[in-house]
């Protein structure tokens, strides 16, 4: 049985974390992701004007899948799309032989202009994956059968680089026990519901956060707009319409914001609502907390979970989301 580890490195802010990954002779940085589930990348059938300082996937070492295509558009209105190939893909030491590698043709400017990222690979359902006329398998789904243990981790840091399991818990990465809830993957994310919240010592938490998905491939956590006006009503924070969302000051005075899942009460540290300077320099921070307005549901991204050890779990049948401080 198939385990392993792979690292998660950071970018400038945590805005997004980046681990390698082997696609047949190549080399890529990719951003893993589970709110989505196509895994694509930078390729030779990318055009070199978008593709300027990125690694790219050759896609002669792959077999493709005549006749396929895929077109995916992210909540931020990012995108991308391409065609399809099966080649052998290789994460922390876990391979997948004939893993469906989506080659991009065109791809929006956040991600031609984000040079540390080759790509994405995602680990929600694969029922949410883009690729048609026959829909294909994530690489967690595909490798499934041959893990130890049919579950992933994940465990973000802020500023340093932290890690991804494939098969295994590492328990060294936690302290006290793991929480697990219950996930609905009606909809093809990691969703559960979050329970109540407090700002800052307050640990009576109140109010219900509701709806949630976990997503490694979002930076920041949406709340609904009225946990988020509470949060800044506590921290010196007022809603920016020209930054398009909340900031706060940098000065280090951030609040925690504590939320309950199945019973237990995690913490997110202020240092990271603090989230970074709206211009190099600047004592305004844009606010790691923003309202969930126009997406329907809270966005539980890497500022929640850089703030705990995440586990991302199918093997007891229905999947499963747990939980531990770290
Ligand atoms: C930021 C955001 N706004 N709205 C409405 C949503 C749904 C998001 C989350 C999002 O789009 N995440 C993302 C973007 C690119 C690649 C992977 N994940």
């Amino acid at each position: 049985a198939q385990s392993g580890t792979v690292a998660a490195d950071p970018q400038q802010y945590d805005q997004a974390y980046l681990s390698p990954v082997t696609i047949g002779n190549s080399q890529l940085m990719l951003d893993f992701d589970t709110g989505s589930a196509d895994l694509w990348a930078f390729s030779n059938e990318t055009p070199a004007s978008e593709s300027v300082g990125h690694a790219k996937y050759d896609s002669s070492t792959g077999t493709e899948l005549q006749g396929y295509s895929w077109s995916i558009t992210y909540g931020d209105q990012s995108g991308a799309a391409g065609n399809v190939y099966a080649d052998k893909v290789v994460v922390g030491g876990v391979t997948a032989t004939k893993q469906a590698v989506e080659a991009a043709t065109s791809i929006s400017t956040s991600f031609s202009d984000n040079t540390d990222s080759d790509g994405l690979l995602g680990l929600a359902f694969s029922s949410i994956n883009t690729v048609t006329p026959k829909q294909q398998t994530t690489f967690f789904d595909t490798v499934k059968p041959t893990l130890a243990k049919a579950l992933f981790t994940c465990d973000l840091k802020q500023g340093n680089a932290g890690s991804y399991t494939f098969g295994y818990i590492d328990t060294s990465k936690y302290t006290g026990s793991v929480t697990y809830v219950p996930v609905d993957d009606s909809q093809g994310f990691w969703s559960f519901t979050a329970g109540g919240y407090s700002v800052g010592s307050d640990n009576a938490t109140s109010g219900s956060v509701g709806v949630s998905i976990a997503d490694t491939g979002t930076s920041l956590l949406y709340l609904p707009a009225a946990v988020a006006k509470a949060y800044y009503a506590k921290a010196g924070g007022k809603f920016d319409n020209q930054q398009g969302g909340y900031t706060l000051p940098c000065n280090g005075n951030a609040p925690d914001f504590n939320v309950a899942i199945g019973g237990k009460t995690f913490v997110v540290p202020g240092s990271y609502i603090a989230y970074a300077p709206i211009t190099s320099g600047s004592q305004t921070c844009f606010g790691g907390i923003q309202a969930n307005t126009g997406i329907g549901f809270n966005i539980f991204g890497d500022v929640f979970l850089k703030a705990v050890y995440a586990i991302f779990d199918v093997s007891q049948g229905a999947p499963r989301l747990g939980f531990a401080a770290q």
